[in-house]
This record gives structure tokens, sequence and C-alpha cells, in this order.
């Protein structure tokens, strides 16, 4: 049976919940098929849980590259890109594959690190990939620094960072208000250039929460690649991912992922 093909191009979460782990986890909860071009490697102090990211040589990230979109693929997503040569290099062959799939996940910090993983990753961010994106998912703060409005406290302010961040040249842009917005729900802001949507769901009372970003955007990715609008690809991820926040569990004292396959499995 001939599956639709999905690539990630992010870092490995060591713990498993997060980066390409949550990624291929969602991919084959969608069915479709998943490749991978990594950029790093993110270990935990097993004492304390600090974050440690090591870089991959550029050249192998574009051999990586090379390797899955010499297959074709209906769908790509990017999360933690590391450096800035990793960031333009998957400029380069998103175009050299004419890949209109794109959803960007500006990943900047680690749930629980305060930490911006070098801030000149979100201007190459903003200059290179979200041009190509046809979906971005930042979440409050990474809106803020992408749409160099500063801290996001209002639903007016989500709207202004939206309404910035496609001008810069994302297509379609979900901010994510995530726990930390509204009260009685999660909700999300969806703007198409046109016209704004408010996704809402149960605001569910969990720290382990560990890759729910990664999750949201990987389910976006494997919706596109089945043939959904990105508003369809972006509301189906918001049950998928809802469902996976439920059903978080403790890893360690330190971290608690979310359940990747939840959303099938206590349907
Ligand atoms: N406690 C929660 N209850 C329900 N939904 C949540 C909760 N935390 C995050 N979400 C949702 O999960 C998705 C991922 O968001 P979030 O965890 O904020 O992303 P990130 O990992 O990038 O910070 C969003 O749709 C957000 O609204
Ligand atoms: C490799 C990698 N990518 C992405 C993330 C972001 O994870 P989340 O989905 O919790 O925002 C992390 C966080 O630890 C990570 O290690």
């Amino acid at each position: 049976m001939a599956m639709k093909k999905t690539l990630t191009i992010a870092g490995s979460d060591t713990s498993g919940g997060a980066g390409i782990a949550a990624d291929l986890k969602t991919f084959q909860e969608h069915d479709v098929y998943g490749m991978t071009a990594l950029t790093c490697i993110v270990t935990m102090d097993p004492e304390g849980w600090h974050h440690r990211v090591q870089p991959i040589d550029t050249d192998l990230v574009e051999r990586q590259l090379e390797t899955a979109l010499s297959v074709g693929v209906d769908a790509v997503k990017s999360g933690m890109l590391a450096t800035t040569d990793i960031i333009e290099l998957a400029a380069k062959k998103l175009d050299e594959a004419k890949m209109d799939r794109y959803v960007l996940d500006p990943v900047m910090v680690c749930k629980g690190e305060d930490e911006v993983l070098q801030p000149e990753n979100t201007e190459a961010m903003r200059e290179f990939l979200l041009p190509r994106a046809l979906v971005t998912t930042p979440n409050l703060f990474e809106a803020g620094q992408l749409a160099q409005t500063g801290p996001i406290t209002s639903l007016e302010e989500m709207k202004e960072a939206a309404g910035k961040i496609h001008e810069y040249g994302a297509k379609n842009v979900v901010i994510k208000g995530g726990r930390n917005f509204g009260n009685e729900t999660a909700i999300d802001l969806f703007y198409d250039g046109k016209e704004f949507t408010i996704l809402e769901a149960e605001k569910i009372d969990t720290t382990y929460n560990h890759g729910a970003g990664c999750t949201f955007a990987a389910a976006i990715t494997a919706n596109l690649a089945l043939g959904k609008t990105a508003k369809d690809a972006v509301n189906d991820a918001k049950a998928f991912v809802t469902a996976a926040i439920k059903h978080g569990w403790k890893l360690n004292e330190y971290v608690g992922p979310v359940m990747h396959g939840a959303f099938h499995k206590f349907k």
C-alpha cells in the first residue's frame, strides 16, 4: 500500500517526549510514513535535568535532507534547528524540492528552561523560513520574538503578532496560547491572512505536557500530507494534542511527556 510521506527536520530529545521522537510517533498515529533529518541531539543532566544541545555538522544534515527529499515527500516539518547554517540549508532544500506543504514550528526554548537557544536563530527563521511556511506554530513567547512585538498578554496582542508573522510570509499562523492564556480553555489563534479563528479545547490541569508543541506541529504536518486544508489540518491536530496532554504522564521527577498515541487509544 502506498503511503503518504513526511519528513521532520528536528532535534533528538533523548528523553523521548519531544523532537523527532514525538514527530515519528505522531506520524505513525496518522498512518503516514516518517523520515528524519536530525539537526542536534539534546541530552539532560541526570541531576537537575538541565538541557544541553549538541548540533550535528551541517554537511551531515545536508546529506540527510538529500536522502529524504530524493524519495519525494508530501509534507515537511521543522522543529529545533540548532544553527543559522542549518536554517539557511533547510530553506535552500525546501526550495529545491518545491515544497509547498511546510510546517515551521519555531522552537526557541525547551519547556522548563528559560534560556533562548541562540537569539540569532530567530532572525534567520524570520528571514529564511517564515516566507516558505504554509503553517507556522509559535507559542506566545515565540510569537512575540518572531513578530518583534514583545510579550503577548491579550487576544488583541495575539492578533497583532499573527498579522506581523503573516506579513513576514507565513501563509497560515497558529499562535498557541496553551495553558498560559485564558481561563477555562486552552486557546490558540489561527490566522490565514483574512480571518482570525479561535481554537478552543478544555484546559488540562497538568505539567506533564513535554512534547505538546512538537506533537501538535507533527499532527498538522501529517494532516497536510493526507491532503487536508491548512485549517482542517490545524483543527484536527488540536483534538489530537489535547488527548495526548490529557494522558500526559510522569517520566521522572523532572519531566512528564504527553502520550502521543492517546487520541486513538482512548477514543
Ligand atoms: N494544559 C493544557 N491543556 C490543554 N491544552 C494545552 C495545554 N498546554 C498546551 N496545550 C495545547 O497544546 C498545544 C501545544 O502548545 P504548547 O504546549 O503551548 O506548545 P509549546 O510546546 O510549543 O510551548 C496547543 O494547542 C496548546 O493550546
Ligand atoms: C529536540 C527538541 N525539540 C523540541 C523541543 C520542544 O519541545 P515541546 O514540544 O515540549 O515544546 C525540545 C524540548 O525539550 C527538544 O528537546
